[in-house]
């Protein structure tokens, strides 16, 4: 044979034989990869543990983060590799899992040496806003633009607009329980911390506590968007081009509402008439982000634009679904035990006993037991409960005898923290009791909001919330959950946020007349 007809032999010849000649070259190609990762990447010879084919394909961590979270939430997954492999595992074939409280506390201080991921965060589609860069130069300067703003001071400068807030919904309740109607505190709690939220950023409130079932488009929005996370997580590009679309086409893909496309399009809108006109930020009772933002930007060009656009939309967004999620929890654990319901509202009345007078954040901030409810439904809630990435920096590190290299990805969660039996006994247990007498650790690993540089912004903002809300609803209705109530509504779905599977959490309210 000549060398000639020898080539001719392998040469396809007609689109059909390309199509398998380029088939057959790409699962060589992945076969070859897949091989090198589970042998001679850093990580194999590092001698993480792991399932193989974790290791060996991407493919494995997006079939239970997308295709099987429903029967096997990706955080209980991490439980069991942990039983397994013990508390460093390879999850993926770049990204090691870990539970050491010791390397939490070196992650998540104050100038940590860890940055967020890219990788993992660029899946937000808001790769400029201070919840997304990594870079610590540029996150300190976004921070530092708006940490003034979210002081303790400045929050209790925004109490009246809380207040405000409240009240609205406290007079939705009084509508609807005149109307002999529960109330669906899943929505309701979502339409109070937006129209909270959207109020301190534009002055303008989105007004979803005025939408039929507290289902305006904003809520709808949220909770899409919180759906799609997982995809986005594991397709980091998708959630970019899918914002990109235009929203019509989006909607046929996604006829509820085309989530975080919709919300980056609102605040885009939004934003781009505060430029036009700040007499509407001007003549706001109380500050607001974008008058400061706009104090630093006053003519934004096309690429500023699209950075305060993100970082409205993470305002928004941040401060809305994990705030919700908090209370709804918190709400109906409370509710589910008689015990703590009484404890809980004979202390409101003994500190303000005329019910007519408002509740003032300071007040309710000095109520121990309060103050216990609201931790323990952060602890129930984990914040996220996926792991937060972050990159390994320079020199790697050691942790539990394996050497991680440098750029490995590591993740951590609240979650394998808020549950851990030496720090929580009977963890899975709703006790406020135990953080009456709470011991330095149960405080130092409550990481519902973080910890360190890159610890939510909002956590004053957020506890206001969190107080002024609850303290309310419990001090002024008394409240029975829906018929047939049961633990079966607490069931949640990990989609990297905490979010209740059935969004029912309804009660009937009845208007407490001392
Ligand atoms: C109970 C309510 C809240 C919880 C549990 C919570 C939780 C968290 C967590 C866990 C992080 C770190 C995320 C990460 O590292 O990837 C974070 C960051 C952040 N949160 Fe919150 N959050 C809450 C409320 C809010 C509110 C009300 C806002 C805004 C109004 C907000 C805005 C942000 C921002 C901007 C960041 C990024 C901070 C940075 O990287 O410097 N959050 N939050």
């Amino acid at each position: 044979m000549t060398t000639e007809t020898f080539y001719d032999c392998f040469t396809p010849k007609s689109p059909a034989q390309w199509g398998l000649a380029t088939v057959v070259a790409l699962i060589c190609y992945y076969v070859i990869l897949g091989t090198y990762r589970i042998t001679l990447h850093p990580l194999a010879r590092a001698g993480i543990p792991g399932p193989k084919l974790a290791a060996f394909t991407w493919l494995w961590e997006f079939y239970y983060e997308v295709i099987n979270r429903k029967q096997l939430k990706p955080v209980i997954l991490r439980e069991q590799l942990r039983h397994t492999y013990g508390p460093v595992v390879r999850i993926n074939p770049d990204e090691v899992h870990i539970h050491d409280k010791d390397l939490y506390l070196e992650v998540f201080k104050i100038g940590s040496k860890f940055i967020k991921s890219d990788r993992f965060y660029m899946s937000f589609a808001s790769d400029y806003s201070v919840f997304n860069v990594s870079d610590p130069h540029d996150h300190r300067n976004k921070r530092g633009a708006l940490s003034p703003l979210f002081s303790q001071r400045a929050v209790f400068e925004l109490e009246d607009v809380i207040q405000g807030k409240v009240e609205h919904m406290l007079r939705k309740i009084a509508e609807l329980s005149s109307a002999g109607k529960n109330v669906n505190f899943h929505f309701i709690f979502r339409a109070v911390t937006i129209d909270i939220v959207t109020d301190f950023c534009y002055a303008e409130p989105y007004n979803q506590l005025d939408a039929p079932n507290f289902m305006g488009r904003h809520v709808v929005a949220l909770e899409t968007n919180a759906m799609m996370l997982p995809l986005f997580k594991n397709i980091q590009w998708l959630g970019g081009l899918l914002a990109a679309l235009p929203l019509g086409f989006m909607k046929l893909i996604e006829p509820e509402g085309a989530g975080n496309a919709e919300m980056l399009r609102a605040a885009r809108a939004h934003i781009k008439r505060l430029v036009d006109d700040r007499s509407i930020l001007l003549s706001a009772k109380h500050t607001t982000v974008f008058e400061k933002l706009l104090e630093l930007f006053p003519r934004p060009d096309e690429h500023t634009l699209t950075y305060l656009t993100q970082e409205a939309n993470t305002l928004v967004t941040a401060g809305s679904e994990t705030t919700a999620s908090v209370l709804e929890v918190g709400l109906f654990r409370i509710l589910q035990n008689k015990s703590i319901l009484e404890r809980l509202f004979g202390e409101l009345k003994e500190a303000i006993p005329d019910i007519s007078s408002p509740l003032k954040y300071a007040t309710l901030k000095r109520l121990p037991y309060l103050t216990a409810c609201v931790k323990e439904s952060l602890r129930h809630t984990y914040g996220v409960l996926g792991a937060l990435p972050r990159v390994v920096p320079e020199g790697g590190v050691e942790v539990q005898g394996y050497k991680i290299p440098a750029g490995t990805v590591i993740g951590m969660d609240s979650y394998s923290l808020h549950h851990d039996e030496s720090i929580y006994p009977d963890s899975h247990a709703f006790k406020p009791e135990r953080w009456l007498s709470a011991t330095p650790d149960m405080e130092r690993f409550l990481a519902s909001f973080s910890n360190g540089t890159r610890q939510c912004i909002a956590i004053n903002l957020a506890y206001a919330e969190l107080y002024m809300i609850l303290g309310n609803v419990v001090r002024r209705w008394e409240l029975k959950p829906y018929d047939g109530f049961s633990e079966a509504d607490f069931e949640y779905e990990d989609v990297w946020l905490h979010s209740l599977a059935k969004q029912s959490l309804a009660a009937s309210c009845k208007p407490r007349l001392e």
